[in-house]
């Protein structure tokens, strides 16, 4: 006689089922059998979709809102209902759908994110995790809480300077998601892997901590020693939860603390500021094509910054790293380098209060001036770069200074959002009789001149951060050195086309964003196994199969073994308790 025993393995339950349905995944992109098979047959219209068309119908919807958030609001929720999609969707428009997940409406979602936050139905990057200030000492235990297990990447921020909007505390929590979600969508860095983290230590904004919809803790912002202690713990945390090579992305913290936990943390973790960093590879990257155009090499520019914070300290730093290795002294390159905070001038001898460690290295051995205008007229440089958040700041004079002053001046206003620049576009090349190389952080739509159209570069990290942390979790870097920063720079500056440059265009377009990032990393990849960086092992010898292997596929799988024979070959299925529990039959 045969004897059948049932080894107690459920595979597919009927809470499962309901769970698939209200988190279709493909949705009705399920075929006839899938649905029978899974029990939903009948609960999805008759219709089925290709993946392809369901993109069709999203972006149908995607227009039908008229405004931005809404569209935000929108296509997040895809994220959070059928990832797959969400990021074909993005990735088959990235021109589009930028700055709606990305900057600028990513600041205006951040404002409202009281509005925009519910319940998350599913665990998918577009919540991320809270952790605060009160749950010192578990901060480990919270990390425990996130169900994915295999997180390579973290992006966080406590929210301080969100963008160029100020204090944004646990409102920030867009800043992550966005980034992460362009971890995806700009390099193929899978989204299982990827966690944004609000560290929320309160906020210092009282209309916030006033505000009915605020989602984070009422309180003043906590600094000194118990932040510094709460910094430290979660760094200890994330790399026992996930790992040593867990790479840690910080974003938007403010200045004070910017460049201290970076220095801090540097050697010790896997990690980089992308406001410091990635902000300097982009526009080092920029510069370097724009002297293509100009025809003046690196080191005979001078670079006038409107602003000494995270951003302008990266990038005067790689620019000098960029001139000593086209054979600059390091003293002939930092003095290439103007900075007016707001106080005016950056001059050695500053009276009253002087001035951070930081910035001391690009005071100018000059008598103090108090204005941009008045510093540009007087050191007529061959760029100005602006990253102070100071709408306006690039005057009508300015502009029409560095118009004469130069064949081709270089302006970049890189403060983010759009409402932060500081031009616009049009201004720029109205005033400078549209000669000027001119490239935003945030988006600004082609002028068009005496019968030209100039299409405006946009200098924004995206064009960096995916592809270095896609060559860094790949290769298992384990700290991420100036260098690496230097490298993506140059492979950036090196995909600008003969026919961008003649466009004015000093980046690529963002369309091709994501053969861009691949191609960063692998570059970044050949570099980081011949300077020793790397950690995975056996090194891959072809690193382009290498990384273009790993990248994330947005085709549905189909999660179930053999969709024509099932139940599978030693699988039964009953119901039991209103339940359908399939087990394992193994025969004795
Ligand atoms: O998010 C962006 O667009 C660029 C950035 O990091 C910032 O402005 O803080
Ligand atoms: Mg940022």
């Amino acid at each position: 006689m045969r004897l059948y025993i049932f080894v107690l393995t459920p595979i597919v339950s009927m809470k499962r089922i309901w769970e698939l349905l209200r988190e279709p995944l493909a949705g009705r992109a399920f075929t006839v059998k899938e649905r029978q098979m899974l029990g939903i047959h009948g609960l999805l219209p008759p219709s089925i979709l290709s993946q392809g068309e369901q993109v069709f119908v999203v972006m149908q919807n995607f227009f039908r809102y008229e405004s931005d958030l809404d569209r935000y609001i929108y296509i997040m929720g895809l994220l959070e209902r059928n990832e797959k999609l969400f990021y074909r969707v993005v990735t088959e428009n990235l021109e589009l759908m930028m700055p709606i997940i990305y900057t600028p409406t990513v600041g205006l979602a951040c404002q409202k994110y009281g509005l925009i936050f519910r319940k998350p139905r599913s665990f998918s990057i577009s919540r991320g995790l809270f952790i605060t200030i009160n749950d010192m000492d578990h901060v480990y235990d919270i990390l425990c809480n996130w169900p994915e297990h295999d997180i390579k990447a973290i992006v966080v921020t406590d929210g301080e300077r969100i963008l160029g909007l100020g204090d944004l505390g646990s409102y920030g929590m867009g800043i992550p998601v966005g980034k992460l979600s362009l971890y995806t969508a700009c390099a193929g860095v899978k989204p299982n892997q990827c966690l944004p983290i609000v560290l929320d230590v309160g906020t210092n904004n009282e209309t916030l901590l006033k505000d009915p919809l605020y989602i984070g803790l009422r309180q003043k912002r906590v600094s000194g020693e118990v932040y510094d202690a709460f910094l430290d713990e979660f760094m200890r945390a994330a790399v026992k939860r996930y790992g040593q090579n867990t790479l840690i992305q910080f974003e938007d913290f403010g200045n004070h603390n910017a460049f201290r936990l970076l220095e801090k943390y540097r050697g010790l973790y896997c990690t980089f500021n992308d406001d410091i960093q990635g902000t300097a590879a982009v526009t080092a990257a920029g510069i370097i094509a724009s002297v293509k155009i100009t025809g003046t090499p690196l080191s005979q520019n001078t670079f006038v910054f409107q602003g000494a914070g995270e951003a302008a300290i990266g990038i005067a730093s790689l620019l000098v790293l960029a001139m000593i290795e086209e054979g600059t002294s390091t003293e002939q390159a930092v003095s290439r380098i103007w900075m007016v905070d707001s106080r005016g001038l950056i001059v050695k001898d500053r009276p009253k209060g002087g001035i951070t460690s930081h910035k001391a290295r690009f005071a100018q051995p000059h008598v103090p001036v108090d204005t941009l205008e008045e510093v540009v007229h007087l050191v007529k440089p061959t760029a100005i770069i602006g990253v102070a958040a100071v709408p306006g700041a690039f005057t009508e004079q300015i502009l029409t200074d560095m118009g004469k002053f130069n064949d081709r001046p270089v302006i970049f206003a890189l403060s983010n959002p759009t409402s932060k620049a500081e031009c616009t576009a049009e201004q720029a090349y109205t005033l400078t009789k549209g000669k000027c190389v001119f490239a935003s952080g945030s988006p600004f739509k082609p002028v068009t001149m005496n019968g030209q159209k100039l299409t405006p570069g946009q200098g924004n990290n995206a064009y960096i951060f995916p592809g270095v942390a896609l060559a860094v979790i790949l290769c298992g870097v384990r700290h991420i050195p100036e260098e690496i920063f230097l490298k993506a720079a140059e492979s950036l500056a090196g995909q600008v086309t003969k026919e961008n440059l003649a466009n004015g265009l000093v980046y690529p377009p963002l369309n091709d964003i994501r053969e861009v990032s691949t191609k960063i990393a692998i570059d970044l990849a050949k570099f980081v196994y011949q300077a020793g960086l790397a950690s995975t092992y056996p090194e891959p010898q072809d690193k382009e199969e290498f990384v273009r292997s790993q990248l994330y596929n947005t085709d549905y799988e189909s999660f179930l073994p053999d969709l024509y024979d099932w139940p599978p070959p030693g699988i039964q299925c009953t119901y039991e308790d209103g339940n359908v529990v399939c087990r394992k039959v193994s025969r004795i």
